[in-house]
């Protein structure tokens, strides 16, 4: 048995005990679970990733919801260490819920909550920055400053690529996807070839109709292609972001063989998830082709880099910050409590988890519904009619 963890408590005599195994930024999150007769527990041990006895510590004998985190292991021992402390309710805080075996949840009859939606354009932002960064070499140059290395501007000095008129690849055109599609297009005027197993029509007729605005200006109009397989992105476009989910189709998408499909001064993004790709392939391929370069969120081991990956000038590293805006966390915070909030009061599941803008409205009491549960359909967990 685990050592037992600290934890700040909220409104101790509240009916129903909803823990938290992290702190989550904003108060409203809180709020919302007390007004609403939670007690709030919060685990605030200095330790990042919580290891599946500490939660089960955490978790105690009595248990109504837990709010986890991407780090965690929810598998079969912590969904039944759940279900014997009386919980039926889980939410993930992250859109992304790969860390979560969902059968399990399922097998103890227990809802499992995401957060869709309220981290798209932040994430969205964030794969534009690394694909800006990594085209204009701006981490280079940053430390080349810092180093005191300049010594007056000079013609070769950090030259990169120019984005306007070049064609910019997603793999995964889902919400973020798109965002981060628009963003591109429309910002700097690419060209789109986008991959995904379900046509994105929102995006298509986005693109056409910035093209023909760009007409009517006189302006050279971009272009849009869904493309039929991932080779032919992988081909042709300049600038790659992945934006798929984490599964068994998606695990090292980007291996050996696909890395050496692409053009050998192509920008590759990652903010989806780590073993997306195959980062000891990568490395390889970073070496061997200086001029190619790669903007990375998440890596295959987190918090580790495979090695050799540190030392890459091509290379541009952040830890897993693309849904870091303080608006987006604090909205993440508040649709993991509501999820967990929704289960325990027995509301219906919010019929559209891609709308959530009405629990995120500080100003307006929140819809008694849970904003998203992957796992509504299997547990048979009513509809919101709102
Ligand atoms: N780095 C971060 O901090 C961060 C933040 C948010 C989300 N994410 C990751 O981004 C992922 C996407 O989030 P979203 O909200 O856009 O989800 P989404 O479900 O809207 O989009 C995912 C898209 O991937 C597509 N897809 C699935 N399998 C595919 C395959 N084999 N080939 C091509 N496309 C495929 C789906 O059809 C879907 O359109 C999340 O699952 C999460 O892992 C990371
Ligand atoms: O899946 C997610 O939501 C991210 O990885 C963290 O925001």
């Amino acid at each position: 048995m685990a050592k037992p963890v600290s934890i700040e408590v909220w409104n101790p005599n509240g009916k129903y005990r909803v823990v938290s195994t992290k702190p989550m930024p904003g108060t409203r999150w809180i709020n919302l679970l007390i007004e609403q007769d939670c007690r709030v527990e919060i685990c605030t041990q200095k330790k990042t990733i919580l290891s599946v006895e500490d939660i089960i510590a955490l978790i105690g004998d009595k248990c109504d919801g837990v709010i986890g985190q991407l780090t965690e292991d929810w598998g079969e021992a912590l969904f039944s260490a759940l279900r014997r402390a009386g919980g039926t309710a889980f939410s993930n805080m992250a859109v992304g819920y790969n860390n979560v075996d969902v059968k399990a949840a399922n097998k103890y009859g227990v809802a499992v909550g995401n957060t869709p939606g309220v981290l798209t354009e932040t994430t969205a932002e964030l794969a534009a920055s690394l694909s800006l960064s990594a085209a204009r070499r701006i981490v280079e140059a940053d430390e080349f400053m810092r180093a005191g290395l300049y010594d007056g501007w000079l013609p070769h000095l950090f030259v990169g690529n120019l984005l306007k008129g070049q064609t910019v690849g997603v793999i995964g055109a889902g919400r973020i996807g798109s965002a981060y599609a628009r963003m591109m297009v429309e910002g700097f005027k690419m060209n789109l070839i986008y991959y995904d197993l379900y046509q994105s029509t929102r995006l298509e007729k986005f693109v056409t109709a910035y093209a023909e605005f760009l007409k009517s200006t006189g302006e050279k109009p971009v272009t849009w292609k869904r493309a039929a397989s991932m080779d032919e992105v992988l081909r042709e476009a300049d600038v790659i972001s992945l934006h798929p989910v984490l599964d068994k189709t998606t695990f090292h998408l980007i291996n050996k063989e696909t890395l050496s499909r692409m053009k050998k001064e192509a920008i590759l993004v990652n903010c989806s998830r780590g073993p997306v790709i195959d980062e000891v392939a990568l490395v390889e391929h970073l070496k061997e082709n200086p001029m190619f370069r790669v903007g990375l969120d998440v890596f295959e081991d987190e918090p580790y880099m495979k090695p050799g990956l540190a030392d890459m000038k091509n290379a541009i590293v952040v830890p897993h910050i693309a849904s870091a805006s303080k608006w987006t966390r604090e909205g993440m915070a508040t649709l993991a409590a509501l999820n967990v909030l929704g289960k325990i009061k027995g509301y219906p599941v919010w019929s559209d988890p891609n709308r959530v803008e009405p629990f995120l409205n500080e100003n307006v009491r929140p819809p008694a519904a849970s904003p998203s549960i992957v796992n509504a359909k299997v547990l048979g967990l009513p509809v919101s009619k709102l």
